[in-house]
């Protein structure tokens, strides 16, 4: 509050006044139900939003099964209306047969502007097509996965092990949640810039320096951005930027942080002329990309590659303390795949190769993300009005959004054991992984947007989860209790994920 000054406190207030006076004085004039969801005049379903606020996915979900074409449609405050669908063939219509006219729409992008500017994940049309373009070619490249698989080799023996194997020594609860996410941190930084920020490296032993400054401020800027979605008055932050008060004053020094930082790094990157396997390097060779095109590019790879994985990860971890026959078939397939190797062959982690072998453990992860999507929901934004292929209509302006969290929980796509977490459903007769229709699995995007980092992504979630299975007992604490869900940009656990680890020897 000591930023906030006198006339800002008294435009607050008088907005605050505003907005309860329409939620209040319009409780009891209810109108006709629709789709489960019954709008207030004005403030539409946000008061039901915020009454569900702290279970919102698992309420979502069971709206969407009780419709029939597992679809609904809600109205904001503002007259913000859109349309939530855990349906494949409308899925399948917005991201794919029609997906020009579903942009990810001017308001996302306003949003998350300041943050990621032009970057490939904030843009629509050409600015898009232009990236994709480069940026899909690269993630092809066999450099790429090999320059992928020795930085997620190099960053498991240098940090994550080490730093398990003292907490079995020590005995003390760690952080499951946080020590996934430094991971990614350093590793996804490498991979886009080959900066090393060393999040995981022991804190103790390393002074603050730029990068881990980066770090921090990189942290802040996406927690703050991905606040804006959630202001329960639609486009509220707009005016605490303009005051540059609270939150938006934060988030405008972070995101200077972490500007400067890789603006810093790419003009030295550019001078030095020196050429690495990193994103960075791919792009820098076009030298009609300005400087601020590249940073943008390389914050936008960043945040698609930071939380998705320690998400998922973090996920896995808790349902797999829930499940131990499958840990037991997980070990089972490591030691198979160990017993496998060419003499002399001695190394710690994992070859791609051998990653690729271990198909059950493939299907586990993917089985976790089914029930626990990274990106839960995602939206986009009608351009022209349109039918989906449910009958639902949509006005241009409106909001198409898929629920990826529910349609794992739909037993019309999963039958009746959809909410069991149970890996052999992805597995044919042979034990070989068997992938699902992008549409009914929306986990990773799908049609033309789909996400590009989905190869890196098992890479790194198997070579951790293999190599710290191997060694270690993850004893996870109070298991039985489903940890509380935060909806960010990626689902976090809110309160982290408390574990103990044990030798497995
Ligand atoms: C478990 C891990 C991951 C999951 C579940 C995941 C999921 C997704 C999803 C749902 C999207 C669409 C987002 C949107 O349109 O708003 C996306 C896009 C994208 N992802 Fe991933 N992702 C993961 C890891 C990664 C990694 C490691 C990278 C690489 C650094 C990456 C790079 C990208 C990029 C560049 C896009 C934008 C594609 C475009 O707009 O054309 N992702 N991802």
């Amino acid at each position: 509050m000591d930023h906030l000054s006198l006339p800002s406190i008294l435009i607050l207030f008088s907005l605050s006044i505003i907005f309860l006076f329409f939620s209040v004085s319009t409780q009891k004039k209810q109108s006709q139900p629709s789709n489960g969801l019954r709008p207030y005049p004005i403030v539409g379903d946000l008061p039901q939003f915020l009454r569900h606020r702290h279970r919102f996915l698992d309420w979502m979900t069971e709206l969407l099964a009780a419709s029939p074409t597992n679809t609904i449609s809600f109205r904001r405050l503002g007259n913000v209306r859109g349309v939530i669908t855990a349906n494949p063939s409308n899925v399948e219509h917005i991201l794919k047969s029609n997906f020009e006219n579903y942009p990810k729409g001017p308001r996302f992008i306003h949003h998350l502007q300041d943050f990621l500017g032009r970057g490939i994940f904030n843009v629509d049309g050409h600015l898009w097509r232009v990236q994709r373009k480069t940026a899909s070619f690269e993630f092809n490249t066999r450099s790429l996965r090999n320059f992928v698989v020795v930085n997620v080799q190099h960053e498991i023996l240098s940090r994550l092990l080490p730093l398990l194997r003292k907490s079995s020594r020590t005995g003390a609860a760690i952080d499951l949640q946080d020590v996934l996410e430094r991971f990614a941190f350093d590793n996804v930084c490498k991979v886009a810039f080959n900066e090393d920020p060393a999040c995981l490296s022991d804190v103790s032993e390393k002074p603050l320096n730029l990068s881990s400054r980066f770090a921090q401020a990189f942290k802040r800027a996406a927690e703050l951005s991905a606040g804006r979605f959630r202001y329960a008055i639609p486009r509220f932050w707009i005016i605490t930027r303009l005051l540059n008060i609270g939150s938006e004053r934060e988030l405008r020094e972070s995101i200077a942080t972490v500007h400067g930082f890789a603006t810093q790094i790419i003009r030295s990157r550019k001078k030095e002329k020196l050429r690495s396997d990193d994103l960075l390097s791919r792009f820098i060779s076009n030298e009609d990309n300005s400087d601020e095109f590249l940073r943008d590019i390389v914050i936008s790879f960043i945040l698609a590659g930071r939380d998705t994985t320690s998400s998922a990860l973090t996920w896995f971890f808790w349902l797999l303390s829930r499940h131990p026959e499958v840990e037991h078939k997980i070990l089972q397939e490591i030691s198979s795949v160990r017993a496998a190797r060419q003499l002399g062959d001695n190394t710690e982690t994992f070859e791609f190769e051998e990653l690729r072998q271990m198909q059950y453990l493939h299907a586990a992860i993917s089985e976790a993300m089914r029930l626990y999507p990274p990106v839960s929901v995602n939206s986009t934004m009608c351009q022209s009005d349109d039918t989906l292929p449910d009958g639902t209509l949509l006005k241009k302006g409106m909001f198409m959004s898929y629920n990826a969290y529910s349609m794992g929980r739909m037993e019309s796509i999963w039958g009746k054991d959809c909410v069991e977490f149970k890996p052999e459903r992805w597995l044919d007769g042979e034990g070989a992984f068997r992938p699902e229709n992008p549409y009914r699995y929306p986990v990773f995007h799908a049609g033309p947007r789909m996400c590009l980092g989905k190869e890196m992504a098992y890479i790194q979630m198997k070579s951790i989860a293999a190599c710290v299975l191997e060694r270690f007992m993850v004893d996870v604490l109070h298991k039985d209790k489903a940890p509380e869900q935060m909806l960010s940009l990626t689902l976090r656990m809110k309160h982290g994920l408390s574990v103990r680890i044990r030798d497995r020897n």
